[in-house]
């Protein structure tokens, strides 16, 4: 039987991940939408596309849950994006609010979906979702880290003019300004970063790295960056829906690896048909370890304002 995949939110990220799966043909796609005739639009077009690209699944659009039943993959992208001048915690309540409520829907109609969250601010949209649905970890993933590793091999390939399919590189921890490009893993085409540039350079981009959504937002003004996010999203759900087991760097709630425990922080995964297969625990030198810490304070410090603030 083919695949489904629920889209929820179909605004910028949505509307290009119900594209891009379409146009890889991995699933039959239902976007869902809060606004009356975005979602059923946007599908219909999207699907309107395939005689023209040579795709052939079926796209939908609803406001309602019904058609989305028996998804195999929802991935959740409804919410506000930040504009010039705010951070992704600034979106923390109103966010909280739309993933509660979208995450209920979504398990009520498929109660075995494995949920990818993309709305912001990620790691704490993650542990809403994963308390509300109370699905185990390994089926309520967050996508960060694939993107953010994006921006971080695509600054690499631009300074050193290779390309960008030689970079291999990790970033961990959570997705906001103090997340941790692993500079020591950081190689091009074999060879240590480290070899090739002086420090000041690796520091300069390893900081663009951690400002390229604003980067984004500054350009766009009237919100955030949504083609490298969707691909990002895509890559995660094609590794789950093809069981290709790739290792992604994921918003996982960790149990104890890396010493934290019911926090979702990004680290790298194996994402094979079961979601979460497998967090890989990187061993990490005093410095690195002290900016994951940091970082995951961060994010302990989200989930601290929902509980007193939203009673979570
Ligand atoms: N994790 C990441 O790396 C990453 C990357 C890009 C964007 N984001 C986040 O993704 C979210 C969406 O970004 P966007 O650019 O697509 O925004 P957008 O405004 O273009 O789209 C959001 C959509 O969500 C819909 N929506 C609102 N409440 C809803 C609900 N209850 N149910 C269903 N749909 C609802 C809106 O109507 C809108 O169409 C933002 O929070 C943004 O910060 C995260
Ligand atoms: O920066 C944002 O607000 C959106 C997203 O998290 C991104 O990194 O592009």
């Amino acid at each position: 039987m083919r695949k489904k995949v629920t889209v929820v939110g179909a605004g910028n990220v949505g509307a290009n991940c119900a594209l891009r799966i379409a146009g890889k043909e991995l699933a039959d796609v239902v976007l869902v939408d809060v606004v009356e005739g975005v979602p059923q639009g946007k599908g219909l077009d999207i699907l309107e596309s395939g005689p023209v690209e040579g795709y052939d699944v079926m796209v939908t659009g609803a406001n309602s849950y019904e058609p989305t039943a028996d998804s195999d993959i929802v991935i959740i992208t409804a919410g506000f994006p930040r504009k010039p001048g705010m951070s992704r915690d600034d979106l923390l309540l109103a966010n909280y609010e739309i993933v509660k409520s979208a995450t209920e829907q979504v398990v009520k109609y498929s109660p075995n979906a494995i949920l990818i969250l993309v709305t912001n601010p990620l790691d704490a949209m993650c542990w809403v979702a994963q308390q509300v649905s109370k699905f185990s970890r390994n089926r309520v993933i967050g996508m960060a880290g694939v993107l953010d590793t994006a921006r971080y091999r695509t600054f690499i390939a631009m300074e050193l003019g290779v390309s960008v399919e030689n970079i291999t590189a990790l970033v961990l921890g959570g997705h906001g300004d103090t997340m941790v490009p692993i500079v020591r893993l950081t190689t091009v085409g074999g060879i240590p970063i480290t070899e090739l540039l002086p420090q000041e350079r690796i520091d300069a981009l390893v900081q663009r790295t951690r400002d390229g959504g604003a980067e984004i937002v500054k350009y766009l003004k009237t919100g955030s960056a949504y083609y490298a996010p969707s691909a990002a999203a895509v890559e995660m759900a094609e590794s789950i829906l093809k069981d290709k087991k790739k290792v992604l760097p994921c918003a996982a709630l960790l149990e104890g690896e890396y010493g934290y425990d019911g926090l979702y922080v990004g680290v790298p995964c194996k994402l094979g048909s079961n979601g979460i297969e497998k967090v890989y625990e990187v061993k990490l030198e005093e410095a690195e370890k002290a900016q994951l810490d940091k970082s995951a304070a961060a994010v302990k410090e989200l989930i601290e304002v929902l509980k007193q603030k939203a009673g979570m």
